[in-house]
């Protein structure tokens, strides 16, 4: 052990949502079971985002995923906390030079669930369809141009509230999230082939002070490597492609042996144009997702283009 069982207490950051506070406690348990310790070893720390505060207008157009971290950032970068523990689909691709990513847990099931329909093929004609994701929204237009989508936001137990109160036809949620909310039963699974996820679904991340070695190598002992090499590639093509969290985009990672599967589709936000594309790359070879990205920039029409800034 390269720290003192006894006398050495760590601090968790996380969000106060409930989804958030089921995968801190994830984190935690984790945590204690490696390393042999009792659970109130480490302290979770939990904070409102801003994020959470509006409630009533796209992600997108009031910050970005920015307001899911900006308050454990500031925590993070003083000390008052060791460590955060975020959904990794909520972390900007680009992050502040003294953080590091630490740890990714088990990557969770990472398909999206519709709930009020069987599947995208079975909602009626013209359906109302919730969603505040430019990733869903596109995707859903593009196999059912018929569609309406209306701005959806709030926490899974909110949504599915609008959901039953006949707001809307149909709402998306991503399996991962029901799951560890113990909403096993809800909802219909989407095929991740045919309906691809958002990078970083399912994965829960962990970041520290990139300077902190003794956080890290706690934090070392619950890294699930496969899970970690997914998240990155698919952070590395976000990066590539320049996109934020306005770009409809989709992606779908195997990790087959000691290879990578990465496969991309990009939007046009109305779904009428759609690109798509994979690369196959050896695990380490940090290039693989930068070729994906060029080949689907290369091929995009200009109303897919313009929403990745990567193709300047
Ligand atoms: N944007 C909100 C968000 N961030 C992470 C999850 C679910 C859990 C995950 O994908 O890890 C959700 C809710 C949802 O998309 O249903």
């Amino acid at each position: 052990m390269t720290y003192d069982k006894q006398e050495t207490k760590f601090r968790l950051g996380t969000r106060r949502s409930p989804l958030a506070m089921a995968q801190a406690e994830e984190a935690r348990d984790r945590l204690a079971a490696a390393h042999g310790i009792e659970p109130a070893h480490i302290e979770i720390v939990a904070v409102t985002a801003s994020g959470d505060r509006v409630q009533d207008r796209p992600l997108a157009e009031i910050g970005g995923k920015a307001l899911w971290t900006r308050e454990l950032d500031a925590w993070l970068a003083a000390g008052d906390i060791d460590f955060a523990v975020h959904s990794a689909k909520d972390v900007e691709t680009i992050r502040p030079k003294e953080f590091a990513i630490a740890a990714v847990l088990p990557r969770e099931d990472v398909r999206d669930v519709l709930i009020g329909a069987e599947s995208i093929h079975a909602l009626p004609q013209g359906a109302v369809v919730g969603t505040s994701a430019p990733r869903r929204a596109a995707q859903l237009l593009h196999a059912r141009p018929d569609c309406k989508v209306v701005t959806f936001r709030g926490n899974v137990a909110t949504r599915l509230a609008k959901l039953a109160a006949g707001e809307v036809d149909a709402t998306f949620l991503a399996s991962a999230g029901l799951r560890r909310l113990g909403e096993t039963g809800t909802g219909h699974p989407l095929d991740e082939n045919e309906w691809l996820p958002a990078p970083g679904q399912a994965a829960i991340l962990i970041e520290c002070r990139a300077g902190d070695e003794r956080t890290r190598r706690f934090l070392a002992a619950i890294d699930h490597a496969p899970s970690r090499a997914a998240v990155a590639a698919e952070r590395a093509l976000l990066a590539a492609l320049g996109g934020t969290c306005h770009s409809p985009i989709a992606v779908l990672t195997r990790i087959q042996g000691g290879d990578i599967l990465l496969r991309g589709a990009l939007f046009s936000p109305d779904g009428a144009e759609k690109v798509e594309g994979e690369c196959l790359f050896p695990l380490g070879d940090s290039e693989g997702p930068a070729r994906l990205a060029a080949d689907l920039l290369a091929r995009a029409v200009p109303a897919i283009a313009v929403h990745f800034a990567g193709s300047a």
